[in-house]
């Protein structure tokens, strides 16, 4: 290391600072910024945010220019208008920007980080049954081609879209996903929300994503399994009525044609059956880096 900084300091005089000294805040100033400049991106590309910033950098270009040709009412009317664009962009973005901060103060975002200190505390969400009566109960309905709309509660609450349906407070079981799916019952409008075993309610209306870049073939259903994974944590199943493949929405993304095996994978890790390692959750893991193959939001 020594002779590489001696080299840039013998042969490039101008790097000035491989003659700086580099203490040890520096280095985790550097790892801090870089993290909060990683996060950051992150945040714009999934959220509405990626969007504006397409627009900025567009503006930006024409602003740009305004400065290179000295257009002096142009430049006058951007030095007005830059105050009240940033305070717009904070109202437009509120609901985002509340979203990072909890996401701040969750408690898996420093598990993620920091680890959990002991790998083998592990906390069960839902029982083995109820992952393979899901399993079953969705490809059962994707092979007859029965629209269906599960969400399955995780960290953060639903009761706001629970209160929207009707109550049942039953065992999850695939004959009663698959009767409550049925269609012309009385239940089989809306989405269900499932927490931990149980049902909590079916019929329940869902906000629909407004994101842009999701597929204009997709539908309601679709659109408002991404909607709740937007401003929830929660987890949702779609099968298409029209087409038979099941979906998955989380983070506002959208991972299409699942199979059978990847959603018990997913439904595994959601279960917090494998150890919270520092690198999160397995199966979301595994279904965060598919997805960005073939997701469409
Ligand atoms: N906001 C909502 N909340 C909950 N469920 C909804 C919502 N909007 C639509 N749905 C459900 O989606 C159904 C309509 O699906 P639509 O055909 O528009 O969607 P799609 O995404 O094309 O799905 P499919 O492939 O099954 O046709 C409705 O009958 C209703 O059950």
């Amino acid at each position: 290391m020594q002779t590489i900084k001696m080299w840039f300091i013998q042969y490039i005089p101008g790097l000035y600072i491989f003659r700086m000294p580099v203490g040890i805040i520096d280095i985790i100033e550097i790892i801090l910024l870089s993290f909060l400049v990683y996060t950051i991106l992150v945040w714009i590309k999934n959220t509405r945010a990626w969007t504006l910033l397409k627009g900025i950098i567009f503006l930006g270009f024409f602003v740009a220019l305004i400065y290179l040709f000295h257009m002096d009412t142009l430049i006058f009317i951007i030095n007005k208008g830059l105050n009240i664009a940033i305070i717009a962009a904070i109202i437009i973005f509120q609901p985002e920007l509340r979203k990072a901060l909890e996401i701040l103060g969750e408690k898996m975002f420093l598990v993620n980080i920091f680890g959990s200190g002991n790998e083998k505390d592990v906390e069960q969400r839902c029982s083995d049954k109820t992952v393979n009566e899901l399993v079953r109960a969705t490809v059962e309905m994707a092979k007859v081609k029965t629209g269906a709309l599960i969400v399955l509660e995780q960290n953060e609450t639903l009761e706001e879209y629970e209160r929207t349906g009707i109550d049942l407070d039953a065992l999850v079981s695939s004959q009663l996903l698959i009767n409550i799916f049925e269609h012309n019952t009385p239940l089989h409008d809306g989405a269900v929300i499932i927490k931990g075993d149980k049902i909590r309610s079916a019929t329940c209306y869902l906000p629909l994503s407004e994101n842009l870049s999701l597929s204009k073939a997709l539908g309601t259903r679709h659109r408002a399994g991404v909607g709740i994974s937007e401003v929830t944590d929660s987890v949702t199943i779609i099968v298409s009525e029209e087409t038979g493949k099941i979906s998955i929405a989380q983070r506002g993304r959208l991972r299409h044609n699942v199979q059978e095996e990847e959603l018990r994978t997913c439904l595994v890790a959601l279960q917090n059956k494998v150890p919270v390692t520092k690198k999160g959750i397995p199966g979301v893991g595994i279904l965060r880096k598919k997805g960005k193959e073939s997701d469409e939001a």
